[in-house]
């Protein structure tokens, strides 16, 4: 069946038996990184010559996607939701989800708008600017959701981020939660002026790091001290658990049994870029098997360690012996 809405022209994916209903979806953005490396990075009106470039998938929806179905390994089901252009970069970014084991039966191609881009430039000491072009992101609606609503309906966990609008990022939650599924949410890139509360009230897990908590509640956290502080004002806002991401220093976790720090896993790391979705990649993966969250939040731990000794975004994502191994260290 031909389903037309809007600027979406897509097939309308049917459930079917044989392929089991996906146990964690993530419902937000995909991008294509074109990234230039250069010795410097151009001023206004200059023009300069790369050394090389790279092309590689990027968005955090599809980097948690692509992070959590390599973690999840062959029988995974772990699909993402969102949308790509009926053009090249839009079969890249297909071509590379799937390389990872990702369910693409939600991913709509749009008729109307090219594929999201993010263009990098990175400088010799890796310094960057980045252009993000959002494109078919942001024309992701209730629309998406609708197709996509019998794998909402059946997921363990659901995955958002705020890459995509607003409204279809709160009603994913609102649906996910109806749905009985545990709804994470990476608030990143957070708004100035903090989250809505139609969006709080749906949040089971936050998951900020020390620039996002900022944002949401007022308090940049720098220890395990001040982040037991912005946990408590996280769950006063409404979320019923938070993460404080705070890079190499660690990791605070509270939810209504308790709390807890997670000291960083010792790890020679190159490349930062992307941790943050390779955690929130293994915490909806221990959170779908059933575990609580302390012990979810300690795997997330060893997935982003591991994530900042490789480069890339989602090429950078361990597999889940590799986080084992680290797990017993
Ligand atoms: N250098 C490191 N050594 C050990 N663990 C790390 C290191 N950097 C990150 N981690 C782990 O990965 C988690 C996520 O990293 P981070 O706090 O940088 O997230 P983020 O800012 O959301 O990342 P990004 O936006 O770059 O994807 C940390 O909470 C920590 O557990």
């Amino acid at each position: 069946m031909l389903f037309v809405s809007g600027q979406v022209m897509t097939m309308v994916p049917t459930m079917n038996p044989d392929i089991p209903s996906p146990r964690i979806l993530s419902i937000g953005s995909v991008n294509i990184d074109l990234t230039a490396y250069s010795p410097a990075l151009p001023r206004a009106g200059e023009t300069i010559h790369a050394t090389r470039y790279a092309t590689g998938l990027g968005g955090k929806g599809a980097n948690q996607a692509a992070a959590c179905a390599r973690l999840a390994g062959a029988a995974c089901g772990v699909a993402l939701v969102g949308r790509v252009g009926k053009d090249a970069f839009g079969t890249q970014a297909r071509e590379s989800l799937s390389k990872f084991g990702t369910d693409c039966r939600w991913l709509s191609d749009d008729a109307g708008n090219g594929t999201g881009l993010a263009l990098i430039g990175i400088d010799a000491r890796g310094e960057n600017c980045i252009t993000v072009i959002g494109a078919s992101n942001m024309a992701v609606d209730v629309g998406d959701l609708d197709r996509a609503q019998a794998a909402i309906a059946g997921a363990r966990v659901v995955m958002l981020q705020l890459e995509i609008p607003m409204p279809a990022v709160i009603e994913a939650a609102r649906r996910a939660r109806a749905a009985g599924a545990i709804v994470l949410l990476d608030p990143a890139p957070a708004p100035h002026d903090g989250l809505p509360d139609a969006l709080w009230a749906e949040i089971d897990v936050v998951t900020p790091n020390e620039t996002e908590t900022e944002r949401l509640v007022g308090l940049r956290p720098r220890d395990a001290a001040q982040a037991a502080d912005a946990g408590a004002a996280l769950r006063a806002k409404g979320a019923r658990a938070a993460v404080v991401k705070l890079g190499a220093n660690g990791v605070y976790w509270c939810d209504a049994t308790g709390s807890g720090f997670i000291h960083p896993f010792a790890v020679t790391a190159i490349d930062t870029v992307a941790a943050g979705d390779c955690f929130n990649a293994g915490l909806a993966l221990s959170l779908s098997e059933g575990r609580p969250l302390g012990q979810a939040v300690r795997f997330a731990a060893a997935c982003g360690a591991l994530a900042t000794t490789k480069r890339g975004a989602a090429d950078a994502a361990p597999e889940r012996a590799e986080v084992e191994a680290l797990l017993l260290t």
